[in-house]
Order: C-alpha cells, then sequence, then structure tokens
C-alpha cells in the first residue's frame, strides 16, 4: 500500500504482499558500514553495567557506580528503577499491537509530515540527512509528551483501545526516572543534584518506538545508522530481539535484552555539559533475518532556545543553543559522533 508523494514504510516491503528476497539498493550499506558479526559480541567484561537503583544504597557507592559506567561506556541499565514493570510490558504490547496488527492503509492515517525532521507520528525516515543516504531498515512512530502542551493524545494511535493511556503514563514515569537520573548524573559529578536539570530549563520529552521488520539480508543494512543522541539523556527498553549495539573502545556491543531493566544512554548535551568528562554514546541497530524487534527510546532534550555550555573550565567545547544543534544534525545527518566533535575547543 503506497500513498502518493509518502516515503515507503519498511515494513510493507518487508513483510507484505510484496515481500522481498533481496533488500532493495538504497537501504544496502557502504562495506565499512556493515555489521561485520551477527552474533553477540559480549563477553563479560564487555557487557553494559547494571545498576541498582532501589532500596536504601549508599548514595556515595552509587555515583561511584554511576560515574564508572558513565566514563566507561556512556550508557548502562538500571534495575528497581521505580516504574511499574508492568508498564514496560504494556508498551512493549500496544507497540508492537499497532506495527503488527494494524493494516498499513489504516497505520498511513497517522503518518509523520516526512519534510520536516522529528515531526510527530508514524514514519521511516527520521535520520535521513540527504535523498542520497543510505535508508535505515525502521519504521517508528514518535510521540510529542513534554511539556504538557506539546502532548497531544488525538494524534495517537486509536488503537489498540489502551494505546493512548499507556503511552502517556509512561511518560510521567520515564520523566520522573530521567529526573532521577540526572540528579544522580550530577551528583557524581560534585555538582548540586539539581544541576543538570536547572541547565535543561524546561524538560522536552519525545517518545519514539521503532519497530525493525525481519530483513532478509541483515548483513547488509542497518535497522539504523550510528549516531549519539542530541539531547541529554534517553531511556530505552527493547524487546526480547537483540539488536541494539553500543560501541566501546572501538568495537560494536551488543546489548543483551533485559526484560525488567532500562537502559540510560548519555546524549551529546550531557558531554557538552561535563566537559566530555562523561562521553555521548554512539550506537546502532543491527537487523536479522528471523525476528521483528521493537524498542521504546524516550528523548529528554532541553528546549530549542536553550544554551548549553560545559560547566567545567577551561571549557573544552564550546557553547551552543539547542535549537542549532539539532538544526546541524538534521542537516548533516547523524555520521557517528561528527556533530559533538564539531564543538571540540
Ligand atoms: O532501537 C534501538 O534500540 C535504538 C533506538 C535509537 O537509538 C534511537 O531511536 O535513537
Ligand atoms: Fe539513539
Amino acid at each position: 500500500m503506497e500513498v502518493a508523494g509518502e516515503p515507503i514504510r519498511v515494513q510493507s516491503i518487508a513483510q507484505e504482499d510484496r515481500k522481498v528476497e533481496v533488500v532493495p539498493p538504497e537501504y544496502i550499506q557502504p562495506p565499512e558500514n556493515r555489521p561485520s558479526k551477527l552474533g553477540n559480541m559480549n563477553a563479560t567484561d564487555h557487557k553494559i553495567p547494571m545498576i541498582d537503583l532501589g532500596g536504601d544504597r549508599d548514595v556515595k557507592l552509587l555515583c561511584e557506580e554511576i560515574r564508572r559506567a558513565c566514563t566507561d561506556w556512556g550508557a548502562f541499565h538500571v534495575a528497581n528503577h521505580g516504574v511499574p514493570v508492568p508498564l514496560l510490558d504494556e508498551i512493549r504490547n500496544v507497540g508492537s499491537s499497532f506495527f503488527e496488527e494494524l493494516p498499513m492503509a489504516e497505520k498511513l492515517r497517522y503518518s509523520c509530515d516526512s519534510n520536516s525532521p522529528a515531526s510527530e507520528g508514524y514514519g521511516s525516515r527520521m535520520l535521513v540527512a540527504s535523498d542520497d543516504a543510505v535508508l535505515d531498515w525502521r519504521d517508528y512512530f514518535d510521540h510529542h509528551t513534554f511539556p504538557l502542551s506539546r502532548r497531544h493524545l488525538s494524534r495517537w494511535p486509536h488503537f489498540p483501545p489502551n494505546y493512548r493511556e499507556v503511552v502517556a503514563e509512561y511518560s510521567d514515569q520515564m520523566k520522573l526516572l530521567a529526573e532521577k537520573v540526572l540528579g544522580l548524573i550530577s551528583t557524581s559529578l560534585g555538582l548540586s543534584s539539581s544541576f543538570i536539570e536547572e541547565a535543561m530549563g524546561e524538560l522536552y520529552q519525545n517518545i519514539t518506538i521503532s519497530y525493525y521488520p525481519i530483513c532478509p539480508q541483515p548483513e547488509l543494512t542497518l535497522g539504523l545508522q550510528s549516531h549519539s543522541d542530541m539531547g541529554f539523556i534517553t531511556l530505552l527498553i527493547q524487546d526480547n530481539v537483540a539488536g541494539l549495539q553500543v560501541s566501546k573502545d572501538g568495537e560494536w556491543v551488543t546489548v543483551d535484552p533485559v526484560s525488567h531493566a532500562i537502559l540510560v544512554i548519555l546524549g551529546d548535551q550531557t558531554e557538552i555539559i561535563t566537559n566530555g568528562i562523561y562521553k555521548s554514546a554512539q550506537h546502532r541497530a543491527i537487523t536479522n533475518a528471523n525476528s521483528a524487534r521493537l524498542s521504546v527510546a524516550t528523548f529528554h532534550d532541553p528546549a530549542k532556545t536553550m544554551p548549553v555550555s560545559p560547566a567545567f573550565k577551561p571549557p573544552r567545547y564550546r557553547q551552543v543553543v539547542y535549537g542549532d544543534y539539532v538544526s546541524s544534525w538534521y542537516t548533516k545527518g547523524p555520521n557517528g559522533k561528527r556533530n559533538i566533535d564539531a564543538l571540540l575547543i
């Protein structure tokens, strides 16, 4: 089902009546970007850290763990995070019902504006900077959730019937967790616990549910090209199909799915504000030939008008107005971490 002027959704290439045996050329990555090895590359010393936020943990010890994880990886799992675990299953379930049970024609009623990056709705080309860029093997639904003035539930799927209620509740819970984690990150650097939250100003939150259809040639494609997230922190959950990889010491490490845990990914604004003591995590998603994969990423960003600069001296990054950073990112494309590197002094 194709609508005139509408970019084609990956799911309609991969799964419907026109199912293909080979991927169309616009999805084929140049050799240097292809996943070299499709198995799980995790060795025990190559596992994303798991940090327990529960109970009465000694804050000093907790902050030491956070500091190590942020320094070594820029990403870590949190367990006992305070978000009800059934809610994690609910959002995965409503997401997969939308992508897998709703006919394409119905899904297309929620199409995002394909001419404007990060517009709300159902799309497939969020990170595509130019017409000749290689396409991601991914469809998604992007929701604007905070500030509340951006939250229009009427623009979100009506199916399944509890979709909107679940996403709204999930958004509220993610905001609380983001504030908690940003507080710990601030404390772990000797800053006041509210430092990053105050520097961020009004919190902007978007939730992207990504759906990666089965891919006939996973060795040639990426579900999502290598990038770092633009804002402060991303809270991500995935289903039980592995596919997310984080770059560590020049190697791609697959993040094992842990159904009750939430992955914290540091974004570029955290790298700037911490003056590079903590680095944003470069990550990507690979595809596979056996199962579709779903993830839910919740982004926490400042207002577009907000200037962000290092909290430590001498500054190693130039101050940047967040909206300018976002515009340049969407113009040039993510290309690994090139955008933040351009701010280095
Ligand atoms: O699907 C994933 O695991 C990664 C999603 C992601 O990195 C993003 O949406 O920015
Ligand atoms: Fe990301």
